[in-house]
């Protein structure tokens, strides 16, 4: 049997204000670290430890990444940070208030935005600062790869494939792998290995800085899944 864990970062300073974030690199609130040491702990309380690391390019993802490792004593373990691991993009609705933004829109609106797998938030225009071509982090992506919006369905579509090039090899060599990343980055995962229909994914709320395990067996089928307390 093999186990993964998997984290979506502490609260983030856009969380704790209530705005779309997506790829916008905010750091995590007081409350997040906070909450990235409570994760710590308590994978260090169930004797856990990882040989391999995954997570995002946002600092986040990251930085919850590590201060669970430098607290675990593991900080030397290699870590990959790739795109396909970043929040879903929320193109034009970055860095708006969502409670703003719904009395805008309506809340129908602004709930499907949201939760809808397949309904995509208003697109950014390429001269806009929060479009990814603009952000040198994200040089290495082909035109078709640099999104102006994503709805949950190109998230997954990005996602699963690193999933299955990179964090499964691993996972297959029975290395002890650890994924921190984001809501949604998160959601498409969960929504593949829990075989999820749209509407059951529409209603997974993952929890910030929660170790979630997943045990799988020897063809990486989902055995169980359950947060550590
Ligand atoms: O703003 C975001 O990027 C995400 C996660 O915080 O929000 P939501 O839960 O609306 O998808």
């Amino acid at each position: 049997m093999k186990k993964i864990v998997l984290i979506r970062h502490g609260q983030s300073i856009y969380n704790q204000e209530n705005r779309f974030t997506g790829w916008t690199d905010v750091d995590l609130s007081e409350k997040g670290y906070q909450e990235a040491k409570k994760a710590a702990e308590i994978l260090k309380k169930h004797d856990y430890n990882f040989d391999i690391a995954f997570t995002s390019l946002l600092k986040r993802a990251i930085k919850t990444l590590h201060i669970i490792l430098e607290d675990l004593d593991h900080l030397w373990i290699p870590e990959y940070k790739t795109w396909h691991l970043n929040e879903r993009f929320y193109g034009a609705l970055q860095g708006l208030n969502k409670a703003e933004t719904a009395e805008k829109y309506g809340a129908e609106q602004v709930y499907k935005w949201r939760r809808d797998p397949d309904e995509e938030p208003p697109q950014v225009t390429k001269d806009d600062e929060r479009y990814p071509g603009n952000d040198s982090r994200y040089h290495n992506l082909s035109p078709e790869q640099l999104p102006l919006s994503e709805n949950l369905t190109d998230t997954i579509a990005r996602v699963l494939p690193f999933w299955n090039e990179s964090i499964v090899p691993a996972i297959s060599k029975n290395e002890k792998v650890i994924i921190s990343a984001h809501g949604n980055s998160l959601r498409a995962l969960i929504k593949y290995l829990d075989h999820l229909s749209n509407e059951e994914v529409t209603a997974l709320e993952i929890p910030t800085g929660s170790p979630l395990v997943y045990e799988l067996d020897d063809d990486l089928k989902k055995i169980r899944h359950y947060y550590l307390e």
